[in-house]
């Protein structure tokens, strides 16, 4: 199997921390779709291909888990929840409780919370910025994001700790981001922002506890996410969640559903604001598929070309950018051995701007999403929130939420990207951010 260099071994120490994108880039034009990775003594075995993305997340996602040192590494944030969770029966059965959680009817009932949420921020747009003002939408997309996710799940009963909690989600991300591209020291080691980290979670679980400790005793159905999940058994037992179980998974649900979503639309803002054209098409079809109402769930299927827009930022800028697998036996690939115990790197932004499923690929294009063009690449060439069974349980919340608020901003502001914010570098942290955040000029249609 093609290897990184000694060269590469020791400049990769440097490169990954300052320019991990790149690196990793340049790893697989240098050897192609399968290299092993060797940095810091960390070996793992880079896969840039769809079939063997399918391989590793359908075909043989029984051999795969996620026994590796990245879910190991974030274990003290995850906590046995479902995005951390190894795999095998325990995560099988979890998965089963929570999964009709997700369903299209309740995502369906969830879908009023995002129209309402994202009225509330244009109307305040409308109240505190002049036409043509220059925003940093990012902060204010993340406020937006984080009220949806939390509204969702808590119905009322966020309070005004929304915003001190968003404020601590944003510093821990920046935390582990920094260690997620240069893993040393460990989480575990008192350094002074591991600490802070500490305290953050320490602060969370307060928030989660409380609320939870509260809705077990009013018995109430608040027709919320929490109350679905309070009330949720495995059909093959007929037993729930423990109180404990819960609390992972709300946050979870949390670190899941938060910045993945508000750095999409940061990203959605950015990309239509750079193509007039795109925008134009974007307003006319807003403009005749809701005629100036608030859209609902059943008006999702009928913003077409939004959802084109969606899928095609998804690429370009992909949130939850890399993942691993731990190969459980041996396997497989291309005419690869992959050795048992071998750890796997997942890497969609690579993938999703692999050369030879996506003529130039660094360019934006909705039109790579009209049906013909989907049917004529592979599947897997395209996965945003990764494929198989352990595929993002909240796939069908966050495209409902992308498209609605898309339309609804579309509906009341142009935007346009002001010269000398126009560069835009990425941020690889746990999600792609834009680094410095997505400024626009928000001109009111
Ligand atoms: C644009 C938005 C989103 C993207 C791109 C995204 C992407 C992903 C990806 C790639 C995975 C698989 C990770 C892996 O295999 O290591 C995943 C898993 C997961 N996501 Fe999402 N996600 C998004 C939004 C959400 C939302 C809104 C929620 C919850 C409301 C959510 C909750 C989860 C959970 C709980 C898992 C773990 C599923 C399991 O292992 O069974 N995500 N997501």
């Amino acid at each position: 199997m093609p290897d990184t260099s000694l060269r590469d071994q020791l400049g990769g120490v440097f490169s990954m921390r300052s320019d991990q994108v790149a690196f990793l880039s340049r790893m697989i034009d240098t050897h192609g779709d399968i290299v092993k990775i060797r940095v810091l003594g960390i070996k793992m075995i880079m896969l840039n291909n769809p079939d063997f993305f399918e391989r590793v997340l359908v075909r043989n996602h029984e051999n795969y888990d996620k026994n590796t040192f990245l879910f190991r590494a974030v274990e003290p944030i995850l906590r046995g929840g479902l995005i951390g969770n190894v795999g095998g029966e325990p995560w099988r059965r979890q998965r089963r409780i929570m999964q009709p959680s997700f369903h299209r009817p309740k995502v369906a009932g969830f879908a009023e919370n995002m129209t309402d949420e994202t009225s509330r921020m244009l109307r305040r747009w409308d109240r505190e910025y002049e036409s043509g003002d220059v925003v940093n939408v990012s902060t204010e997309l993340g406020q937006l994001a984080m009220r949806i996710v939390f509204r969702s799940l808590f119905g009322a009963d966020v309070g005004s700790r929304g915003d001190a909690i968003e404020e601590m989600f944003l510093e821990a991300n920046q935390i582990v981001g920094a260690f997620f591209r240069f893993p040393f020291p460990p989480l575990s080691w008192p350094t002074r922002p591991h600490r802070r980290l500490n305290w953050i979670i320490r602060t969370m679980d307060g928030f989660v506890s409380d609320v939870i400790r509260k809705r077990v005793a009013s018995e109430e159905d608040h027709g919320d996410l929490l109350t679905a999940l309070m009330n949720a058994v495995d059909e093959e037992t007929g037993t729930g969640m423990t109180p404990l179980q819960l609390h992972r998974e709300v946050l979870n649900i949390i670190i899941g559903g938060y910045e993945t979503t508000s750095n999409s639309v940061a990203w959605l803002i950015y990309l239509i604001g750079q193509h007039p054209e795109v925008q134009a098409r974007l307003h006319a079809e807003v403009d005749s598929v809701l005629g100036g109402r608030v859209p609902t769930f059943d008006d999702v299927p009928r913003l077409q070309y939004t959802r084109m827009i969606v899928d095609e930022t998804l690429r370009l800028y992909t949130p939850a950018w890399q993942t691993m697998r731990r190969a459980i036996e041996e396997d497989e690939m291309g005419g690869y051995r992959i050795p048992a115990q071998s750890d796997i790197y997942l890497n969609m932004f690579t993938l999703h701007r692999h050369p030879d499923f996506w003529p130039s690929p660094h360019t934006f294009d909705p039109e790579r999403f009209t049906p013909e063009q989907i049917a004529n690449r592979p599947r897997h060439a395209y996965i945003p929130f990764a494929s198989g069974p352990r595929n993002c349980i909240g796939k069908h919340f966050a495209l409902t939420e992308l498209t609605l608020i898309l339309a609804m901003i579309a509906q009341a502001y142009r935007v346009e990207i002001p010269d000398d914010r126009r560069s835009v570098e990425i941020e690889p942290l746990i999600t792609m951010h834009p680094k410095g955040g997505i400024h626009t000029r928000m001109a009111r249609r």
